[in-house]
């Protein structure tokens, strides 16, 4: 690559040098030897240098591949980043996750409202739905907020720029170049076809905005009604993560200088269509390093899971210049959730993940995220025995959880993928608590990245916890 970049530099800069001296002197069409030699000299010497800025450049470089399954924190993983060491490119596009905010707003109702009609539907005696008062109550509030209901397909088309999945019912999908749609500050180009659809935007999320005014105590009323708690408490209303969080503020959200807060862009939702690069740069030890994140959408995550195969796929796709990719770290992002046993799916996964030639040279980190999550659960009494049978009788305390499932990782990484130059960390993470320079696995990822940036020969076999 070098090479051939460096070959074009030298025929391209000999072509200028040849037609301005013929168009200079067009009676001396022939040049000296000493010239010849002179220009000879200073055209190696400018390929000196930009094959050295070239490997410079690479040196300081970090690609990091980000893989895991659908909902699990990888673009919240590259939002922190983006926070903690490019905070100015966050406030750029604050406004443009205004309508995101409202359409995870929007989804929850709906969501509330279908899994209603499906207890309904059910009919269990003494539960509140059995009352005829409470159906009445619950109807009225969703006829109050039909009009706010009925604007989530135009939004979620405005958000994935009409971009659909097929199969699937219209969600918001986020994918490269979306934000410059949306954004307010980043609307000053002069393409008309462009700025028309900015213009659709801002305007459906005006609009939006109205309609959230008028319906914001309507909407309260729903989510503090005694009903929707019963029902969320015994697990019958499921929501999405961020669901609790924005019903929760939602006071703040409808107000009309509304600006999403640090907090309110982490817990947003926003499925990630594809493969998205972002590029932080990243000030360590007197040296800028450029970090780039390939965030992989996890609708592929899911397809990974389920057809291991394709992961070599995928992972080229994703960048193909050289043998190895470059990757120097690769980060697989697991929800970890004792209702659902999907450990298994995750080892293997994880194996193609080990045993893949492209990757020998990633560290590779292992991070099982939503960790708040989990704790959560078993404080709530939880037991992992009824989901894992092969937890056994261990105890159920988040230390003995977490040394059971990073156990499993270890094992594989012995058997498919240990080796000097690619160590092993596996972390317990939450991706909503704010990166501090002293948080785990901050300290981890900068003690890795200072690793990698290091000699080679100097990393040893290494598990990380
Ligand atoms: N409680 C909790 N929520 C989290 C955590 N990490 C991410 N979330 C939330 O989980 C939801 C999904 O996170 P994303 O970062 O969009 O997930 P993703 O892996 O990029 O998903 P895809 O783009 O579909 O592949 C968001 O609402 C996040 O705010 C965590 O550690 N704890
Ligand atoms: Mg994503």
């Amino acid at each position: 690559m070098a090479a051939s970049v460096a070959l074009q530099r030298r025929s391209s800069l000999a072509s200028q040098r040849s037609s301005r001296r013929f168009s200079s002197d067009a009676s001396s069409m022939f040049v000296s030897t000493e010239e010849a030699t002179l220009i000879n000299d200073r055209i190696d010497e400018e390929i000196r240098k930009e094959a050295s800025r070239l490997k410079d450049a690479k040196r300081r470089e970090i690609k990091v591949l980000l893989l895991g399954q659908a909902e699990s924190g990888k673009s919240t993983l590259q939002k922190q980043f983006q926070l903690f060491y490019a905070s100015k490119s966050l406030d750029a596009e604050r406004h443009s996750w205004i309508p995101v905010v409202y359409f995870n707003i929007i989804k929850a109702l709906r969501m509330i409202f279908a899994e209603l009609d499906h207890e309904i539907t059910s009919q269990t005696p003494n539960e509140p739905l059995s009352s005829s008062a409470v159906r009445h109550e619950l109807n009225d509030l969703r006829i109050k907020l039909l009009p706010l209901l009925s604007l989530e397909n135009t939004l979620a088309s405005e958000l994935s720029g009409g971009v659909a999945i097929a199969g699937g019912r219209t969600g918001a999908y986020v994918r490269l170049g979306w934000q410059s749609l949306i954004s307010s500050t980043l609307a000053t180009s002069s393409d008309t076809k462009k700025s028309r659809v900015e213009n659709r935007t801002r305007e459906t999320t005006l609009l939006v905005a109205r309609t959230l005014a008028v319906a914001v105590d309507d909407i309260e009323a729903l989510w503090m009604h005694e009903s929707i708690r019963f029902y969320i408490q015994k697990r019958k209303i499921r929501l999405d993560d961020s669901a609790s969080y924005f019903l929760g503020h939602i006071q703040k959200i409808a107000e009309p200088e509304y600006t999403p807060s640090n907090d309110d862009i982490l817990n947003v939702r926003l499925q990630t269509l594809g493969i998205m690069e972002h590029s932080i740069p990243i000030y360590t030890g007197g040296k800028t390093y450029d970090w780039k994140l390939y965030d992989v959408g996890g609708a592929r995550g899911q397809v990974l899971a389920s057809t291991p195969s394709y992961v070599p796929k995928i992972v080229a796709n994703a960048y193909t210049e050289s043998d190895t990719l470059g990757y120097r770290i690769l980060m697989m992002f697991l929800e970890e959730d004792p209702k659902t046993n999907r450990i298994d799916d995750s080892l293997q996964l994880f194996s193609t993940i080990c045993s893949n030639p492209l990757l020998k040279d990633a560290h590779l980190v292992v991070l099982l995220n939503k960790a708040d999550i989990l704790r959560e659960k078993l404080d709530a009494k939880t037991k992992v025995r009824k989901y894992i049978t092969s937890f056994g009788d261990r105890p159920n305390t988040f230390e003995a959880v977490s040394d059971y499932f990073r156990s499993h990782f270890i094992q594989v990484y012995r058997r498919k993928g240990a080796s000097p130059g690619r160590p092993l960390y596996v972390h317990f993470s939450s991706m909503l608590v704010r990166i501090r320079h002293n948080t785990t696995p901050w300290i981890k990822l900068k003690y890795l990245y200072i690793k990698t940036i290091g000699h080679k020969s100097n990393a040893k076999h290494h598990i990380g916890r």
